[in-house]
């Protein structure tokens, strides 16, 4: 059987030295360079000690969560998802690779589902327009439980749940297990509590009850998920070296890094992906962009991640990746087997613009696109990688994400970094504390306030 997932890394080398690409020297060296590394990496996955493992350990968890979204189906026509970053990316990207964007308007035995991942009056105000709140069941999803935007989001549709009669014990709330407010309030309400492995971060936790529960409600089977997932940690902590993978495409990611391809584009050739996309991007940016090493030393690493959707944007940003700046490195995911394909029917025979799609399929078409922006880009010195999903399944979409999880986790120890923190979005979390008045940062605020107003006061303000 074909695997579900194949890594083609042949355009990220070249045949001579050049510098746009690895070399076969720098290929070969890579054995003796990095495999110590790798095979450090391949001992933590095999003996279950990397955080990304975690994972593994949720499948206990499955039954629970199968029972309680039977039970959100059973009672409720919506459900609505509150979280951000790590705690909504990867629901997004299962509902829209394994039912597409249209899912909320298909008619099903499963409820709808919303997920409200920002901030933002004019949006949730429009949620409110279209979801009856004594029909829908709340899932409040936050790891650490004090992000600020899930708090605020979840205390307005708290009070409008509760104005609409909602059954307080019927609220899901998913959090890390420590001692924080979230657990305190979840105990108050005596509400349905699901909790992530506390080692597990934010933006790693797609497959475990954060990424499990919304998919569970609409339908798909997060055994399947992790079934897949686990091919995937098989295959990379098992393959040897010559022949692995991660192996070959981190360390030619790392090494073309070094060599100044600071941007990272993952062009995803269906709709299906687009969501990935943006769970790639945070996963990627938060993972490797850091400031200091693991000795302390100012390194700045990481390069900087962009998602792209073929073939839309071949009529968008296509022409800056393939003329612009020589700063990027693209991976192009494709689906080999698509589930449906359309015919195109004989139209307009006398126009030779129309005349030739006679008998194609739209997936045909759609694959020759992207081998042609494949090959051109590639012929102008840009190196691209290809990873070929072997069809639309959650088997296939769980060996995606752990598959991307290890390549940052692995890349991460190349550039010497932790992969699992994130120091730099703090100091912007503690300013919003501080200025929205939270107890314990009364002190900072002063400092915080003189500061605010002196940046303020060095806007260049024009008028247009
Ligand atoms: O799940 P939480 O703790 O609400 O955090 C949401 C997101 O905020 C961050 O902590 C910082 O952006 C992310 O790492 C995380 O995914």
């Amino acid at each position: 059987m074909q695997e579900l997932l194949n890594i083609d890394i042949g355009h990220l080398l070249s045949r001579q030295d050049h510098a746009d690409f690895i070399s076969p020297a720098e290929f070969e060296n890579f054995a003796p360079r990095y495999g110590q590394a790798f095979e450090e990496f391949q001992a933590v996955l095999r003996d279950k000690k990397s955080p990304i493992t975690l994972s593994f350990g949720e499948e206990a968890a499955i039954p629970r969560i199968k029972e309680l979204a039977r039970e959100l189906g059973e009672k409720y026509d919506n459900v609505l998802l509150l979280g951000i970053g790590g705690s909504a990316l990867g629901a997004r990207a299962v509902l829209q690779f394994l039912h597409g964007p249209f899912y909320n308007l298909e008619q099903h035995s499963h409820p709808r589902l919303f997920i409200l991942d920002n901030l933002d009056p004019v949006l949730v105000n429009k949620a409110v327009g279209v979801i009856d709140m004594a029909r829908t069941a709340i899932i409040y999803t936050s790891k650490s439980g004090s992000t600020p935007e899930t708090a605020a989001q979840f205390i307005y549709f708290y009070n409008r749940y509760k104005e609409a009669g909602g059954r307080l014990e019927d609220i899901v709330i998913i959090c890390d297990p420590g001692d924080n407010g979230i657990n305190h309030i979840a105990r108050q309400l005596n509400c349905r509590l699901l909790h992530i492995p506390r080692d597990l971060p934010g933006r790693y936790s797609v497959l475990s009850s954060v990424g499990f529960l919304p998919a569970e409600v609409t339908g798909t089977d997060s055994a399947r998920l992790l079934a897949g997932a686990a091919t995937a940690h098989q295959s990379i902590a098992d393959t040897p070296l010559q022949q692995n993978a991660l192996f070959a495409l981190g360390t030619c990611l790392y090494e073309l890094a070094v060599k100044g391809k600071s941007i990272h584009v993952l062009f995803n050739y269906s709709s299906m992906l687009y969501e990935f996309g943006l769970w790639f991007v945070q996963l990627w940016a938060e993972s490797l962009g850091k400031r200091l090493s693991l000795d302390g030393k100012e390194i700045h690493a990481g390069t900087t991640p962009l998602a792209s959707l073929g073939a839309t944007d071949q009529h968008s940003i296509l022409q800056l990746f393939k003329e612009g700046p020589a700063d990027k490195v693209l991976g192009f995911v494709t689906i080999e087997n698509q589930p449906v394909d359309i015919t195109l029917p004989e139209a307009f025979p006398g126009e030779k613009e129309y005349a030739y799609f006679t008998g194609h399929t739209m997936g045909r078409q759609l694959s020759i696109e992207q081998l042609a922006t494949e090959m051109t880009l590639v012929g102008a010195g840009k190196p691209c990688y290809r990873v070929t999903l072997r069809e639309i399944s959650p088997e296939v979409l769980g060996a995606l994400f752990y598959f991307y999880e290890a390549l940052v986790v692995y890349t991460g120890r190349l550039w010497n970094i932790n992969p699992f923190d994130q120091p730099g979005v703090e100091e912007g979390k503690n300013i919003t504390y501080a200025l929205m008045g939270r107890q314990d940062y009364s002190q900072k605020r002063p400092a915080y306030q003189e500061a605010v107003s002196r940046y303020q006061k060095e806007g260049v303000r024009l008028k247009v």
